[in-house]
């Protein structure tokens, strides 16, 4: 389907959270990089995050109708093959009209129907899988994909072996291309940069878990002046947390920014991550795919607490993968609430183990992913 004027015509489609979308972005940038002239159309699901933060980072981007499986309540999912069937036929005229020569699907619900509809187009499709398990949507492609780009080893057990290529998951270039100063960055967050400093991470939509610990760990952080935190808690916890540190406190907060306790900075969502961890000594976090390959690249010491409520428990898998080469600490989610606070202190205080958590989760990083993966993007233009 080479076009007249010989630019490169690629879509890239998934999303659903961040974890999908920033992958996508940073492949979307290097393939720019290596093709300027290359066009770039996303697709994604209508009213999921991707159709504002794919805009925001200077792409176009078209909707399905398309909606997650009910795998509890499997009655319920009529609704659900209808809008499939219909975000198939979009995929189709989508298609048509941008006559692709690759399609790149990066796991989340629109991915699913744009590559199943480009493959029976005849257009070549690479799949890429961020986690150590693979996920019902990526295992279903992987039979017509041409190449899967994995960050994990033993993936040949969900995938044909011979079209794995371990690439390591794309990590936003902002977040490598320049190093920020720590105490600027301890500074921004209102904080003193002589102190050790702990970032707390929930993943791009918070973690409940880990807020519910923190809530009811108030006290400790304010007896324990000479550390502080910085807290992410999720767009959907922050009105919680606002009111907890409110009743803390006797001090009526308000946020996008809390600071009401000297030693903690509250915010819902940080956006300058380059920031956040060149303040950090240790990190607290869920064990989402693109996170962990995050903390590799910037050899950060952390203690994992992954998410129980997510397909496949693909987290703990994740976060096993550094576990047994020492390359994290592990906290069960259901043991959080007990024993995440002591250990994140013990360890923020030893620095001889923050060195030996950072030299060996320096060992797992992948670097220039993104690029890689962008020229196997480029290699299937016929
Ligand atoms: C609940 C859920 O389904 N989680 C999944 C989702 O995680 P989730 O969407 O949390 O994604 P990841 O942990 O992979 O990545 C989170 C991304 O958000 C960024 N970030 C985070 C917080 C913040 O305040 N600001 C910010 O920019 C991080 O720097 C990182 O780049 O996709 C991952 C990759 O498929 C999976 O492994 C996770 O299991």
């Amino acid at each position: 389907m080479e076009t007249k004027n010989n630019k490169p015509r690629i879509i890239i489609s998934g999303g659903g959270t961040g974890g999908h979308i920033f992958p996508a972005v940073s492949i979307a940038n290097a393939i720019k990089e290596l093709r300027p002239d290359a066009e770039i159309l996303f697709v994604g699901a209508e009213g999921r995050m991707e159709m504002q933060r794919v805009p925001d980072a200077g792409y176009k981007i078209i909707g399905l109708p398309v909606a997650g499986f009910d795998r509890k309540h499997l009655w319920k999912n009529f609704a659900v093959l209808v809008k499939l069937a219909r975000s198939q036929w979009k995929a189709r005229s989508i298609i048509k009209q941008f006559r692709p020569q690759v399609a790149v699907g990066v796991g989340g619900y629109a991915s699913g129907p744009t590559l199943k509809t480009a493959g029976m187009m005849g257009v070549p499709t690479l799949i890429q899988e961020q986690n150590s398990y693979a996920g019902v949507t990526n295992k279903l492609l992987a039979k017509k994909a041409c190449k899967i780009c994995v960050a994990y080893e033993g993936m040949e057990k969900f995938f044909p072996a011979e079209k794995i290529i371990m690439t390591g998951n794309p990590v936003r270039q902002n977040l490598l291309g320049h190093a920020v100063a720590h105490e600027e960055a301890v500074s921004y967050f209102s904080l003193n940069p002589s102190k050790k400093t702990i970032l707390i991470l929930g993943g791009s939509l918070g973690a409940r878990t880990i807020n519910r610990t923190l809530t009811a760990g108030l006290d400790v952080i304010r007896q324990n002046p000479d550390i502080q935190f910085i807290w992410q808690t999720g767009k959907i916890y922050i009105d919680q947390v606002r009111d907890a540190i409110t009743a803390a406190t006797g001090e009526a907060v308000h946020h996008p920014h809390i600071n009401a306790i000297p030693n903690l900075y509250v915010t819902d969502f940080i956006k300058d991550m380059a920031k956040a961890y060149a303040a950090a000594d240790l990190v607290i976090s869920r064990a989402g795919a693109g996170s962990i390959s995050e903390f590799c690249l910037l050899h950060k010491p952390v203690i994992l607490v992954p998410s129980p409520n997510v397909a496949e428990d693909h987290q703990t898998k994740n976060a096993l993968a550094l576990v047994d080469k020492d390359a994290a600490i592990y906290v069960k989610d259901a043991e959080a609430e007990e024993k995440l606070l002591p250990a994140a202190l013990d360890t923020v205080k030893d620095s001889d183990k923050l060195k030996e958590l950072s030299n060996n989760i320096a060992r797992l990083a992948l670097p220039d992913s993104a690029t890689v993966i962008a020229k196997e993007v480029l290699k299937l233009i016929k």
